[in-house]
């Protein structure tokens, strides 16, 4: 421990963990949890930011609803309340989330950011570091265990896009994870740089407070309904993978989508030459599911306009050479994973921070687990979950018993320092004479 400038007070600790490391608490990390406790798997939750699923409490709008039926995005081993509705609104998705914790009994380490984690060979243990701040005060912790499991999702990071005259650009810019109302837009022009699902939702949510939105789309995208004759079209296209290929139920779903929103393309909004099933499997880009933005496009509420060239004072000037001025600009440009900044491993994950086998990436080898980043949203999150933990299941719950034969003790429910310590040591030990996961 020691003293920087009277301020900074640095303090060390090392901590054995009888069971997996979860970098994340968000849907991802909660479910992994849950399903590990109905097994007697005890573990470590660590978040950085200061709650569970700070991505759905801090940085998404307020209007936000689940763009998929609530059965598609509910949790392992606890459905919905049935009177949510087929989309659940973001408050109702937040309030479920937090019985979810406190039903399977996850208390997160909050505030505790992990900076680095790497695979010791020689012990065969992972270990895990984390910085946290509070009060002037700077802990580092270092977590020690024999399984790593990655949950720190697909939109860990905003992408911000380096444009020309952006940074001198006179009026606000904010990304699309501060938005939180067309409110104080009303009246405003705002150019909406993105036109993936958040790019379309900010543009409703503004075009309905009286601001007069723009949409950048600088390629292409795929728009489909959210139903088809009162069906969610994504269920649709769910059942129809049982049976067919994905071209043709991609084929399939572009005759519907002609249907019901006719020529998108005459608005501006050019298709991909590949299908949205296919296009979100390959490449993870959602389809935009339209929930209104397309009847305000058609009206003239929303502009649809072509890439930026450059900004100049409170300019955009567009790839076409038309010239737009614009008071405010939100950036709803997407998402990147963090892992490669806090990951010592290039095996299992890409550089990109994806796991490079697409599909079925949930399982590394050396006890690196990855849930949510099967591009499959909250579905593909809750099949990651139960597989690692009946992956890790049998030898984790087998640990925690011989150490409380061995104690005499329940673990969890101590609250002696001392005996912590005495667990920690003859974990450590025990360890030793157990086997080490297979490399
Ligand atoms: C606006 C928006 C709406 C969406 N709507 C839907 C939807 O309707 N249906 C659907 O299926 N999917 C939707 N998604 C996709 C979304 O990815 C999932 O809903 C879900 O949040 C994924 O959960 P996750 O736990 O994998 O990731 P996250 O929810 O992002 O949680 C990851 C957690 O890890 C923490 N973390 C990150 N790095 C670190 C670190 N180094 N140390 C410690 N903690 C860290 C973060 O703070 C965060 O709390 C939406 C995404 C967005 C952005
Ligand atoms: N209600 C819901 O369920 C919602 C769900 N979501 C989900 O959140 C996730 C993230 O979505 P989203 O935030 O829309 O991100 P996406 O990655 O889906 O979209 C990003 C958009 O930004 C564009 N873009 C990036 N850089 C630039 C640039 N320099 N100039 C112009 N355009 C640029 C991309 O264009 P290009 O394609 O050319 O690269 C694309 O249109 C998705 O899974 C989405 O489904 C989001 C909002 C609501
Ligand atoms: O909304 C999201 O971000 C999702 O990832 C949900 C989702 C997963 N697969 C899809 C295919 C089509 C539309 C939405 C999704």
């Amino acid at each position: 421990m020691f003293r920087l400038m009277d301020q900074e007070v640095t303090t060390n600790r090392c901590i054995w963990v009888n069971g997996p490391v979860i970098v994340g608490a968000g849907p991802s990390g909660l479910a992994t949890a849950a399903c590990l406790r109905e097994q007697n798997v005890p573990f470590v939750v660590l978040e950085r930011a200061d709650c569970i699923a700070s991505l759905w409490q801090n940085r998404t709008y307020d209007r936000l609803k689940l763009h998929l039926p609530k059965k598609f995005c509910q949790l392992p081993k606890m459905p919905f309340p049935e009177s949510f509705p087929e989309y659940p609104t973001k408050r109702q998705f937040i309030d479920y989330l937090e019985s979810y914790a406190s039903r399977f009994e996850i208390n997160p380490k909050f505030n505790e950011c992990v900076q680095t984690a790497r695979f010791d060979e020689t012990s065969g243990l992972w270990r895990v570091k984390t910085a946290s701040s509070a009060e002037s005060t700077r802990t580092e912790v270092e977590y020690i265990c024999r399984w790593l499991v990655v949950a720190t999702g697909e939109n860990a990071e905003r992408v911000v896009p380096e444009i020309d005259g952006l940074n001198e650009f006179a009026g606000e810019v904010i990304h699309a994870c501060d938005y939180k109302s067309g409110e104080k837009f009303a009246g405003k022009k705002v150019l909406v740089v993105g036109c993936g699902n958040s790019g379309m939702e900010v543009s409703l949510d503004l075009a309905n407070h009286f601001a007069k939105p723009s949409m950048v789309v600088r390629s292409s995208v795929h728009v489909m309904p959210r139903e088809v004759m009162g069906k969610s079209t994504f269920e649709i296209a769910m059942k129809m993978l049982a049976w067919l290929p994905l071209w043709l139920v991609d084929k399939i779903l572009l005759v519907l989508c002609w249907l019901v929103l006719g020529n998108i393309e005459k608005y501006g909004l050019k298709r991909p030459e590949m299908g949205p099933m296919e296009l979100k499997s390959v490449k993870g880009k959602t389809p935009v599911l339209d929930i209104g933005a397309m009847e305000k496009i058609r009206s003239g509420k929303i502009d649809v306009v072509p890439g930026i060239k450059r900004f100049d004072g409170n300019r955009v000037e567009l790839v076409n050479g038309e010239q737009l001025e614009v008071d405010s600009v939100v950036l709803a440009t997407g998402y990147r994973s963090n892992v490669p900044y806090w990951l010592q491993e290039s095996e299992f994950f890409a550089k990109n921070g994806f796991p490079k086998a697409a599909n079925s990436g949930w399982k590394g080898r050396t006890g690196l687990y990855a849930v949510g980043f099967t591009r499959r949203g909250l579905s593909g999150v809750s099949m990651d979950a139960v597989k690692i933990a009946q992956d890790i299941g049998p030898q984790g719950s087998h640990l925690q018993k011989v150490l409380e034969r061995l104690t005499g003790q329940h673990i969890r429910s101590n609250k002696n320092r001392d005996f912590v310590a005495f667990v920690d040591l003859l974990s450590l030990l025990t360890l030793e004479v157990t086997s080490k996961p297979s490399k």
